[in-house]
């Protein structure tokens, strides 16, 4: 029976076998890696790393779908966890000895940003990550500073993870086309992410953004003094999206020195 997209679950299926193959192609699969795919949807990636893989790990929020993805492949060959990716514990699925887990997927749009903050709990268990999401959160992820698009999601993540934007992806490739381009991102772990304690970054860097054309001293008034905010190697007269990751960490050690 023809499933039809539901865009609560933020389901646009991949249909152009071009850019399939240049995503496999991104991702490398090779056997006796673990992998997982997050919202594998009608399969489309699945089949492909399959061919690859004699084993992998889906995680499928819609329930139809997960009986389908059931009905399609054998368990020996396709571990299907039905559930919610945001609750989802990726620690529990098992890794041999010496390996890291890499994680793969055409994410639902309408979650993208925790999607990412939930996978970062699991960064030092994996070794990359691979995704479509919005061309736009791609830039925004990968943005240095200076950019316009600099801010919160490209602090926090550029402190955990290597980022890439591998290729753009037109809204033609899916069925049904989603209202915006996309694109592939591939993200590796830093092994040594500058030390400093996450939720006091996040604080620090959370104020810093909400007034993103104020300049920092003010941004940060009630937080930093000016005096601080030299300290930490910041000229209190920058705007928030000038001031560089090491500095931000400096802010946040200044708060709270790194366990
Ligand atoms: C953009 S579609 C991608 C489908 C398929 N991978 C493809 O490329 O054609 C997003 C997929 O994520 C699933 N999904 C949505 N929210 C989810 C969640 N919270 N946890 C797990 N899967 C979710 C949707 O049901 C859908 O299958």
């Amino acid at each position: 029976m023809k499933h039809v997209a539901r865009k609560r679950f933020g389901q646009n299926f991949l249909t152009d076998k071009m850019v399939l193959s240049d995503i496999i192609e991104a991702i490398a699969p090779r056997p006796g890696q673990t992998m997982v795919e997050v919202g594998p949807g009608l399969a489309a990636m699945t089949a492909l790393l399959l061919k690859h893989l004699p084993h992998m790990h889906v995680v499928e929020l819609d329930r139809d779908l997960v009986v389908r993805l059931e009905k399609t492949f054998p368990r020996e060959q396709l571990s299907v966890h039905s559930g919610d990716a945001l609750k989802f514990d990726f620690a529990a699925i098992p890794v041999p000895e010496g390996q890291k887990l890499r994680i793969v997927g055409n994410l639902p749009y309408n979650i993208s940003t925790p999607l990412l903050f939930h996978f970062a709990e699991f960064a030092h268990l994996v070794e990359d990550q691979h995704f479509m999401l919005q061309k736009e959160v791609v830039e925004r992820m990968v943005a240095p500073p200076g950019s316009k698009v600099y801010g919160r999601l490209s602090v926090m993540l550029q402190w955990r993870y290597r980022m890439d934007l591998m290729f753009i992806v037109p809204p033609t490739a899916f069925d049904p086309p989603p209202r915006v381009e996309s694109a592939i991102v591939r993200m590796v772990p830093i092994a040594a992410p500058l030390r400093c304690d996450g939720p006091t970054l996040e604080a620090v860097v959370l104020k810093a953004f909400s007034q993103r054309r104020k300049v920092i001293r003010n941004c940060l008034a009630g937080m930093f003094t000016e005096a601080q905010l030299v300290e930490a190697g910041i000229d209190p007269t920058m705007r928030p999206e000038t001031v560089g990751l090491a500095q931000y960490v400096a802010l946040a050690n200044l708060l709270k020195p790194a366990a």
